[in-house]
C-alpha cells in the first residue's frame, strides 16, 4: 500500500447535530484504509479548532483536515494565523464539510460526504485562494479581526445567524435555515446603511443586507453571488436594497437559484475593501457565525491560502 501525506484533522464532534462524534471513527478507517497517516484533535469548545491549529502548525505540520462544518472551517482558517502573518508558508487547507449547511464546499463543487472527501484527497487538486479579513465590534465595544473564507454580510443575513444557530438544527440546515429566515425576515427592519467599495461610496439609504463574497453560497444552499470566484482577486459584494418582508420572501426560491441579480433593487460590484457603517446596531455574519457588530471593514487577502480541491 502506498503511504500518502500526513494530516492533522481538527475534529469538532459538536458539529452536524452531535452526529460528526459518533461517524468521525468511520470515516478515520476509511481514509487510513486509502493510505492516509491522520493524527486528530476533538474541539472542546468554541475558539478551540483556532487554538488546535495554531499548535498544530507551529509544531511543524503543513497538512490540516477542518472535519465539521463551516464555523469549524472558520475557526481553522483563523487558526493559519499568529499576529496577522501566516504561521507557515507551506500550510495546506482541505475542508472535509460534516455540518448541517456545508456552504462552503457548494463553491468547491466538491460532493458531501466521506467519499467527495476521499475523491478531493485523491485527486490532489490544489489552489491558493483568496481570504476575507474583517474588522468588527464585539459586545464590549472592542474591534475585533477575523478571517473568513466564504461569506461575510450585514444585516438580514447577521440577524438570521443569530436566531438559527440559537435553535436547534435537527430538521436538517436547509429547512432549519429556511424557517430561521422566515422568522427573521418577518421581524426584521432594514437599517440605514453607507458602503463603502475601494474608498468610494457606492450607496447609502435603508438597505435590507449587504454580502461581502469570496463564496457564492450561504444559509444551506442560497446562491447568493452566483458570480464569486474564490481566486479572482475580488470580493463580489452584493447588495439587497430597501425590500419588504414580503418581497424577500417572494424572491427566495430566485435566491437558492442565483437569478436574484437580476430584480430591481438588488445590485453586484467588485472591490477588495469593504466599509459598512450605520448609526443603527448592524449584526455581522461571517462563515454561519455571528461575532460582532459594526461598523465593519472588510479587506481582501488576494491568493493567500492554500486549499485543496
Ligand atoms: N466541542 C464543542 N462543543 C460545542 N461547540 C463546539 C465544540 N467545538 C466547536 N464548537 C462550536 O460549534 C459551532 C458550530 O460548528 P459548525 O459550524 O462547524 O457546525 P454546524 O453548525 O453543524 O455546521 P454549519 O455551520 O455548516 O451549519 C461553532 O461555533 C464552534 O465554535
Amino acid at each position: 500500500m502506498h503511504i500518502r501525506d500526513h494530516w492533522f484533522a481538527v475534529v469538532n464532534p459538536h458539529s452536524a447535530n452531535g452526529s460528526t462524534r459518533k461517524r468521525w471513527p468511520h470515516y478515520l478507517k476509511r481514509l487510513q484504509d486509502e493510505g492516509y497517516l491522520i493524527d486528530f484533535v476533538y474541539t472542546s469548545k468554541p475558539g478551540d479548532a483556532t487554538r488546535i491549529t495554531q499548535q498544530a502548525l507551529n509544531n511543524g505540520c503543513t497538512h490540516i483536515i477542518s472535519v465539521g462544518g463551516d464555523g469549524t472551517m472558520n475557526e481553522v482558517v483563523n487558526g493559519f494565523f499568529s499576529n496577522d502573518q501566516l504561521i507557515s508558508l507551506e500550510a495546506e487547507l482541505a475542508v472535509f464539510s460534516h455540518g448541517t449547511g456545508c456552504d462552503f464546499i457548494r463553491s468547491l463543487q466538491i460532493p458531501r460526504g466521506i467519499e467527495g472527501f476521499v475523491g478531493v484527497l485523491k485527486q490532489g487538486r490544489k489552489r491558493m485562494v483568496d481570504l476575507g479579513e474583517v474588522l468588527f465590534y464585539n459586545d464590549q465595544g472592542q474591534q475585533v479581526q477575523r478571517y473568513f473564507l466564504n461569506v461575510g454580510d450585514v444585516g438580514l443575513g447577521g440577524e438570521t445567524v443569530a436566531r438559527v444557530n440559537r435553535q436547534s438544527k435537527l430538521l436538517g440546515g436547509k429547512l432549519s435555515f429556511l424557517i430561521g429566515s422566515v422568522l427573521s425576515i418577518l421581524s426584521y427592519r432594514n437599517k440605514v446603511m453607507s458602503c463603502e467599495i475601494d474608498g468610494k461610496l457606492i450607496c447609502h439609504g435603508r438597505l435590507n443586507s449587504i454580502m461581502v463574497a469570496n463564496g457564492r453560497y450561504i444559509g444551506g444552499g442560497m446562491m447568493i453571488a452566483p458570480q464569486a470566484e474564490l481566486d479572482d482577486g475580488l470580493f463580489d459584494v452584493v447588495v439587497l436594497g430597501d425590500f419588504s418582508a414580503w418581497t424577500i420572501l417572494r424572491h427566495i426560491p430566485k435566491i437558492y437559484r442565483g437569478t436574484h441579480l437580476r430584480i430591481p433593487g438588488v445590485s453586484v460590484q467588485r472591490g477588495r475593501s469593504v466599509v459598512i457603517t450605520s448609526d443603527e446596531r448592524i449584526l455581522l455574519d461571517i462563515d454561519g457565525e455571528q461575532p460582532g457588530q459594526g461598523p465593519i471593514e472588510f479587506r481582501l487577502k488576494p491568493g493567500i491560502l492554500r486549499l485543496w480541491g
